[in-house]
């Protein structure tokens, strides 16, 4: 039998800690309830004095109910969370632009956020979890190889993997019709690799290659909302051991972060020999760890990492460490596609729905032809149109959640009950979500719902950013300083696939009426489920696809 000693001392010492941390919990769970720094603002009442709304907002599919909270209580509005926390929830596009694009690094993401970026980046340093210089630092390095010529002339390398995702649905098109997700994530995954490092990753023709596997199992291990949200950020933030040990299986997860950062190291190596900066030591570490540096694979390693090779050249003052560098490829890995198939899957699914909207798309897109250079691709205006409004109503992102690190006073478009700004403490919480940001029926009118592509022809940019800070008018790629950098590279992608696509095959609902009534579920993104089998199943997408020679 275990015997374990513990002397008096030491006993005192362990119930001392447990009852004070008690007592501070209850007493600051008895400061959140009866202390409210906006009383002047309204908000849905919650009879849960643990979680506050958290089961409301996770019984419906993600935004639901956040949008009819806006239609009630306008838009500056108050929700609790974990033991009577205050958050305030903001559609105003005047105090959006404050908090995200003026001041944004007054604002950063919750340490609990963090965490989850560091489990899934890896490391310490990869850009999701940065914050202040850090992130200043790794952002500019990463910024100017996204910029719009730059992403011009990755478009053969898309081309390329769109043609071969033709050729792949017209040999599997039975089984794809099962799940156009995965399919999706599979090309996008290919691009990405070979856009960004010339690292083709080969997942669209082999399928389930353990680079595939990896990405796959952690986001589901890491997206098991259902237990994870109501967890209080605390406990992640403070204790991330124990949330992770109380929620998955961690051996299963450190061997597939193992994986991908196998692979980040021989994107890393390859470079560094192109550029014949590889040390002694890299040699070593090569040979050591198994690690395949083909010259074949090299590429433009455009995106992501300079390809003036400041980030890698000993001499150079900007030259980030190694551990940094294989930090932003695996930033990259998750970033670039599995957002951007995401949000195709839900185009898809939108046009299998609107028949008429594809027919017309595809007509515009034969008459720009297969051939068509990439500047005209990025301007026809239905595509456009097409795409715009479907980022519009599935935004994947869900939402984006800020903590003030400073005290700040936030100015409002339209004065909530008299007040014409908040007065805001450092530590406080404010959600941004994605969904009522872009479906605002003020903005949009009373059919903000519908997909209806033409709304968004003849408007200026100007107009569609008038609409609410963001990528053109849309709340999906986030704002200001953390903006999305790869918003241009994924709407180029996204175009080129539909060119492709829809030239050589038309997307209807499933046969099987119990496949085509699809709900939106959290997974780390909003994903697309089948509603008969729930939202605890698998996130997939029925679609047929008919080949139009057929
Ligand atoms: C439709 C596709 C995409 C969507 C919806 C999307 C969405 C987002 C959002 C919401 C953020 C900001 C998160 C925050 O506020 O902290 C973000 C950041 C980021 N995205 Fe994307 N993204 C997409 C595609 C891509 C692609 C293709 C790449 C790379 C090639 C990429 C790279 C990044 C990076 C590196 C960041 C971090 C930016 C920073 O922290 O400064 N994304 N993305």
């Amino acid at each position: 039998m275990l015997d374990v000693h513990v002397s008096p001392p030491m006993f005192q010492l362990i119930a001392g800690t447990v009852l004070l941390t008690g007592l501070i919990s209850i007493g600051l769970w008895l400061k959140n309830l009866y202390h409210d720094p906006f009383p002047f603002i309204d908000g849905p009442p919650t009879k849960n004095l643990v979680f506050g709304h958290f089961p409301e907002i996770l019984r419906e599919e993600v935004g639901v109910v956040y949008h009819r909270w806006h239609e009630q209580y306008g838009p500056v509005y108050k929700v609790r969370g974990f033991m009577g926390s205050i958050r305030l929830v903001i559609n105003d596009p005047v105090a959006t632009r404050h908090i995200m694009v003026n001041n944004g690094y007054n604002w950063g993401k919750h340490e609990g956020v963090r965490v989850v970026f560091r489990w899934i980046e890896g490391s310490n340093y990869g850009m999701g979890s940065l914050e202040g210089d850090d992130h200043k630092r790794v952002r500019k390095m990463m910024l100017h190889a996204f910029t719009p010529a730059h992403i011009r002339s990755l478009h053969p390398t898309v081309r390329e993997y769109a043609d071969q995702y033709v050729e792949v649905l017209r040999a599997e098109r039975k089984t794809a019709e099962y799940n156009l997700l995965k399919y999706k994530k599979h090309v996008a995954l290919d691009i990405i690799g070979s856009a960004s490092y010339g690292y083709a990753t080969g997942v669209l023709k082999k399928q389930d290659t353990p680079l595939a596997v990896a990405l796959e199992t952690i986001v589901s291990q890491v997206s098991n909302d259902t237990i994870r949200v109501p967890l209080p950020t605390a406990i992640r933030a403070y204790l991330p051991r124990l949330e992770w040990w109380l929620l998955a299986d961690s051996r299963l997860f450190d061997r597939n972060v193992k994986q991908l950062r196998k692979v980040a190291y021989e994107v890393l190596y390859m470079r560094k020999e192109a550029l014949g900066v590889l040390t002694e030591a890299d040699r070593k570490h090569i040979k050591e760890a198994g690690l395949r540096i083909d010259r074949e694979r090299v590429g433009n390693f455009a995106m992501g990492i300079d390809d003036d090779a400041a980030m890698l050249d000993p001499d150079d003052p900007d030259k980030l460490d190694d551990e940094w560098i294989l930090a932003q490829i695996m930033v990259l890995f998750w970033a670039g596609h599995e957002s951007t198939a995401t949000s195709m899957t839900w185009l898809f699914y939108e046009l299998s729905r609107n028949r008429d909207i594809q027919s017309k798309l595809r007509a515009e897109l034969l008459a720009a032809g297969l051939d068509c250079d990439v500047r005209t691709l990025l301007q026809l205006p239905y595509l456009n149109g097409v795409v715009h409004e479907s980022l519009r109503l599935h935004s994947t992102s869900g939402q984006s959640i800020r903590h003030a690190f400073v005290d700040d006073v936030v100015p409002l478009e339209k004065p909530v009950n008299g007040h014409k700004r908040l007065v805001i403490k450092s530590g406080q919480e404010v959600v941004f979500n994605h969904m009522t940001m872009n479906c605002r029926p003020e903005v949009w009118g009373e059919d903000s719902m519908t997909f209806n592509p033409e709304r968004w022809i003849n408007m200026s940019t100007a107009a569609k950013e008038d609409t609410m800070p963001g990528w053109e008018g849309v709340a999906n790629f986030g704002s200001g300083h953390r903006q999305c950098v790869g918003a241009g590279f994924a709407v180029m992608e996204i175009k080129e696939i539909l060119l492709r696509l829809l030239t050589h095959f038309e997307f209807l609902p499933p046969d099987d009426p119990l496949e085509q009534e699809i709900e939106g579920w959290n997974r780390m993104l909003t994903k697309p489920f089948v509603k008969s089998e729930g939202k605890y199943a698998m996130p997939r997408l029925p679609i047929k696809i008919v080949p139009l020679t057929e």
